[in-house]
């Protein structure tokens, strides 16, 4: 059963899947990442093929990286999907939140994202998804002002109350600090 990392565009998905799957020893992989390893800049093929195509592909990817990897850090729109929606019924979803204030720091000076350009884009695309993000989220995680590793100390701790099976199966470093 693998572990999903979903929230809004800069909730911490990335940061925070990849920390969890180094402390744990896990296999992990970043939807964004690869999409963009093999297809190029993300803002790219959303200018030249389109978000539906983008879209297209990420579902595959999100499908693939499910069936492979023990810990995943999907992209911010993945979930509107339904066929990854009905996917994700099968796997532990864990939500990044990060508040307004945070995220604002957050994209400021970024260009990566093609959806989101301000603070009122993203709050905007918050509230789209907002209920289909608590839907499947089995737990939810603040990321903001405080260090990732904090976080993730927290999201290990709820792991052992709910006795997950990634524990028992990834090379686990116990007391690592990353
Ligand atoms: N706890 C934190 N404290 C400060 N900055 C953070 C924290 N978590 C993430 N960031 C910053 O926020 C940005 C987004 O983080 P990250 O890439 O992990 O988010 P994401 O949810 O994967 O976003 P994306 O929509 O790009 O996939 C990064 O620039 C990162 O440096
Ligand atoms: O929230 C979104 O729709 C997106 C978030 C990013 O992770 C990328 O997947 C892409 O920029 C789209
Ligand atoms: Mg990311």
């Amino acid at each position: 059963m693998t572990i999903a990392f979903i929230g809004p565009p800069a909730a911490g998905k990335s940061r925070a899947g990849r920390r969890l799957a180094r402390r744990l020893g896990a296999s992990y992989a970043d939807t964004d990442r690869r999409i963009a390893a093999d297809h190029g800049p993300i803002s790219e093929l959303f200018a030249t093929r389109g978000e539906a195509a983008f879209r297209a592909l990420e579902r595959d990817y999100v499908a693939r990286a499910l069936r492979e990897v023990e810990v995943v850090s999907l992209g911010g729109g993945a979930v509107m999907d339904d066929a990854t929606q009905a996917l994700l019924g099968h796997h532990t979803v864990i939500q990044v939140l990060a508040s307004p204030a945070a995220i604002e720091q957050r994209i400021s000076g970024s260009t990566k994202r093609p959806l989101i350009k301000s603070l009122d884009d993203w709050r905007a695309i918050y509230e789209r998804r907002r209920e289909v993000y608590e839907r499947l989220a089995d737990a939810t995680f603040d990321t903001s002002f405080r260090p990732m590793s904090r976080v993730v100390d927290d999201i290990e701790a709820w792991l052992r109350e709910t006795n997950h099976a990634v524990l028992g199966t990834a090379r686990h470093e116990g007391t690592s600090t990353i």
